[in-house]
């Protein structure tokens, strides 16, 4: 057989398994030959032989009954074909079980002789159903090519006595033939049965490939190529075109089990392409790896999640020679590796990763090499943190490394250490076992510019929050094209009901919350749910009138959320409450946004923020701050209609608060107010604002239903008021803040005036809310805002705008 343009092609267990599996293997081969190719197929043992293989010799040694459990595994060995004569292998497991279960005893010798069988099985298999098919094939036992140490489990090749012996094998088969070899074993210079430890059969075909000088080694598995992260963890994880050897390198390191570390060098050393290929996706060109990379930059995420963290302290550490020498000593006398080690500056702790099942040896056996040190006490603790799972970013350097950093602080997730490689471009985060999920998802949002997934909860659902939902699923798409901003609502909930659902609610949204049972555990649920999930990027919005569901913003910003509410209440709840939540906020690095709570969805709280904190003394804000009491007597003072119809009207067209008493009274203008007063860090409580109430006497003590029954009642007070006024006036009702704005305390005050109908408050049409802003710079100039002052189309879009300012900055 001559090897120039040969190419090894190897198959994983699950191509190999019965039916689709061992079909589409069959049928690849077919066409490589037909076309032409000259192929070495290498074949791990099929589907999952060698895990039933373990439990056999696993029950045998313990003596339970496994024979049952044998004949079943005989019968699925022999499908599709009877004609392929396993009878050898057969008898030797036959023959091998029965000496464990005698014996009650297994050595690694043995094993590795078990499990051999699996790979003898299949290629037995595979080479019965070529011939079937028309194509002479030749089964090849590794074990009279591969010649290894004595390392049972785990064993090296010799290579250059296994290359002089692959080549006198392969040069005596004719090129019409096609080699069908085991992976995964091999044999030491006795001739007994070694296997190549995990990823073996991958092994197998790379050494083949070095010693055959192949053109290249298709790697035919169950999945498409190498992916940005792991897809049954990212959703959005992509597949990787092409890879060079390096990087390949480093993601074998990192856990990427296709790509182990021991399967590239042989390539790497001949240049020898490998493309990793789904043979239940023939259509797919797969991943391929090659000397050269044909991109720049992140090329994927990979997990350890089977690893503990060491935790070395030690006060007299500092500028010990020879420390580290001993940690590494104590650990490599037990076999234990260490995949990444950190070291403090001070030198009093040093961090080290390491095999979950290895940690407690590891422990004990750093326990006893620093016996001596405990005493002096220069050493003081070496404890295990389990549960831990370290996550690598394969080709971050550190210029842009804060970019996933502050996303996964922004979530909550502080990693326990981190370390990076100088020269290979790489980070690897320590990180909670319980925060994975969620980091590598915020991570691979980051580092790869796919969609960031921002998951919103709706409280609220009424006329404002209804029409924020709509407004949100009617431009999702529009937002993830234009911003790379996926936003879903994850949760709705009003006084009763919570929907959920991890993928984002449909326009069916409204209909599926009726039907949903009645709780009264919304918050608590909704936390828990995205806990569960792992949801990244969480926002809460309320959009309720609610005093009391202020008090779930603590809870929800602890649980990692950031707030948007167009509800004024906590802002204009005691300033201690102001207080709290806004060191809650700082606390955990959360955001609150409310431009809604003032002027709806006019820009005017950002704009007062700017002016403040640009130094800007501001000096008063007078205008017309509600909405509703703009519509109504602007429409009351400029036609001859009665209050009461007005007032109607303005409750049907949404300007007013849930209950319209609110409006009224002045409650709602004095909570702007004093929302204001405090973005000037001004410290006023409620109860300093001086409130003209419109509400008659009468009128305050009775229900919202009475009330509302009974407005034609307000007719005559209202009127009279109108008839008082001097002619070309209009009545306005207003807010004015003003005092010594330096001074912690401003003087705030909200009153019904009349003014003449040419000022720029008179002037006022419709909904429209009007705010002067008086500055020193400005002097008697005011900053004019003016804009539609109430709505749920106006406010819902003031809100939506809050939430993507957040998703941006989360960027
Ligand atoms: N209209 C406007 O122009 C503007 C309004 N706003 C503010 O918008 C907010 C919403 O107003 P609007 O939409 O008109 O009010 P609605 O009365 O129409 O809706 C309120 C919603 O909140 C729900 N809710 C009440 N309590 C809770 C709770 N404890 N947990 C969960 N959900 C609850 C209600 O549920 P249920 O139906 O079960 O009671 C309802 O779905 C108000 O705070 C208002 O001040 C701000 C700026 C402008
Ligand atoms: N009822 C309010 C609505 C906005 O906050 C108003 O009329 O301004």
């Amino acid at each position: 057989m001559t090897h120039k343009k040969m190419k090894v092609i190897k198959f994983g267990g699950i191509s190999l398994s019965n039916g689709i599996g061992i079909d589409n293997a069959i049928a690849i081969i077919k066409k490589k030959i037909k076309k032409g190719e000259q192929i070495v197929v290498v074949a791990s043992a099929r589907g999952n032989t060698t895990d039933q293989l373990e439990q056999l010799l696993e029950k045998a040694a313990r003596g339970s009954a496994y024979k049952t459990a044998l004949e079943n595994f005989k019968e699925e060995q022999q499908q599709p074909t009877q004609n392929a004569d396993l009878s050898v292998e057969f008898l030797r497991l036959e023959n091998l079980l029965e000496a464990v279960f005698l014996l009650k005893d297994c050595s690694q010798k043995i094993k590795d002789e078990v499990l051999a069988q699996g790979e003898l099985l299949a290629v037995k298999m595979l080479t019965s159903l070529l011939e079937s098919s028309g194509i002479t094939a030749q089964a090849i036992d590794a074990r009279q090519l591969l010649v290894t140490d004595e390392n049972f489990g785990n064993a090296s090749p010799i290579e250059a006595l296994s290359k002089e012996k692959v080549l006198a094998c392969f040069n005596k088969i004719d090129k019409n033939v096609v080699p069908v070899v085991t992976g995964f074993i091999a044999a030491n210079i006795k001739n007994e049965t070694t296997t190549l430890g995990r990823n073996g059969s991958n092994y197998t075909a790379s050494l083949l490939a070095n010693y055959l000088a192949a053109e290249e080694l298709q790697n035919y598995t169950h999945v498409n190529g190498i992916y940005t992260a792991n897809p049954d963890l990212v959703k959005d994880a992509k597949k990787i075109a092409q890879l060079s050897f390096a990087e390949a390198n480093e993601m074998a390191n990192f856990g990427a089990t296709i790509l182990h570390a021991k399967t590239i060098t042989p390539l790497l050393e001949k240049n020898i392409n490998l493309r990793i290929l789904n043979s239940f996706n023939l259509e797919d060109q797969g991943t391929l790896i090659t000397s050269e990379s044909n991109q720049k930059g992140i090329k994927s995420i990979a997990v350890l999640n089977q690893v503990a963290l060491i935790n070395f302290e030690g006060r007299g550490l500092l500028g010990k020679v020879g420390v580290d020498a001993r940690i590494f000593k104590a650990l490599s006398d037990q076999q234990i590796s260490v995949s990444i080690i950190s070291q403090g500056s001070s030198e009093r702790g040093i961090g080290l990763v390491v095999d979950a099942e290895k940690a407690t040896e590891a422990v004990l056996a750093l326990e006893a090499a620093f016996e001596m040190d405990f005493y002096t006490k220069d050493v003081h603790r070496i404890s295990v943190i389990d549960d831990v799972a370290v996550v690598s970013i394969i080709g971050q350097d550190l210029n842009n490394f804060h970019h996933p950093f502050n996303a996964l602080i922004k979530n909550q997730i502080v990693p326990l250490l981190f370390n990076n490689t100088i020269t290979g471009k790489n980070v690897s985060l320590v990180i909670k076992k319980a925060d994975l999920h969620k980091a590598v998802n915020v991570i691979h949002g980051q580092v790869f510019g796919v969609a960031k997934k921002v998951n919103i909860a709706v409280f609220g659902k009424g006329l404002v929050g209804g029409t924020l939902i709509n407004q949100i699923l009617e431009n999702a798409k529009a937002v993830l094209d234009r911003r790379k901003i996926e936003l879903k609502i994850f949760a709705i909930a009003n006084s009763k009901q919570v929907l959920v659902n991890q993928d984002g609610v449909s326009k069916d949204w409204a209909h599926q919350l009726e039907n949903q049972e009645t709780t009264k555990l919304g918050v608590e649920t909704i936390i828990q749910f995205a806990k569960t999930h792992h949801l990244e990027n969480l926002i809460a919005v309320d959009n309720t009138a609610s005093a009391d569901f202020v008090s779930n913003y603590l809870p929800l910003v602890s649980a990692g959320f950031d707030l948007v509410s167009s509800n004024k209440i906590a802002n204009t709840n005691s300033f201690s409450f102001y207080k709290t939540l806004r060191e809650a906020l700082k606390e955990h690095k959360k955001e609150y946004l409310y431009e809604t709570n003032v002027g709806a969805g006019l820009p005017l709280i950002d704009t007062i923020k700017l002016l403040h904190e640009s130094g800007e003394n501001i000096t008063r804000i007078r205008g017309v701050f509600s909405g509703s009491l703009s519509y109504l007597f602007n429409k009351f003072s400029s036609a001859d209609i009665p209050f009461s119809t007005v007032l109607q009207e303005a409750i049907d067209l949404g300007y007013t608060e849930p209950d319209p008493r609110e409006d009224l009274c002045g409650n709602d203008v004095a909570r702007k107010l004093l929302i204001l007063a405090r973005e000037l860090d001004l410290e006023n409580e409620f109860e300093d604002i001086h409130i003209e109430n419109l509400i008659p006497p009468a009128f305050r003590e009775t229900s919202s239903a009475k009330f509302l029954s009974s407005l034609a009642d307000l007719n005559a007070v209202f009127t009279a008021k109108k008839q008082a006024q001097k002619e070309d006036h209009v009545l306005r009702y207003i807010g004015d803040l003003s005092g010594d704005l330096f001074q912690n305390k401003g003087h705030l005050d909200v009153k019904l005036t009349s003014v003449p109908v040419s000022s720029p408050l008179g002037s006022l049409k419709g909904s429209d809310a009007i705010f002067e802003i008086y500055t020193e710079s400005y002097g008697e100039q005011p900053i004019v805002i003016q804009g539609a002052g109430a709505g749920a189309k106006v406010t819902a879009r003031g809100v939506f705008g809050d939430i993507l300012r957040l998703a941006k900055n989360n960027n």
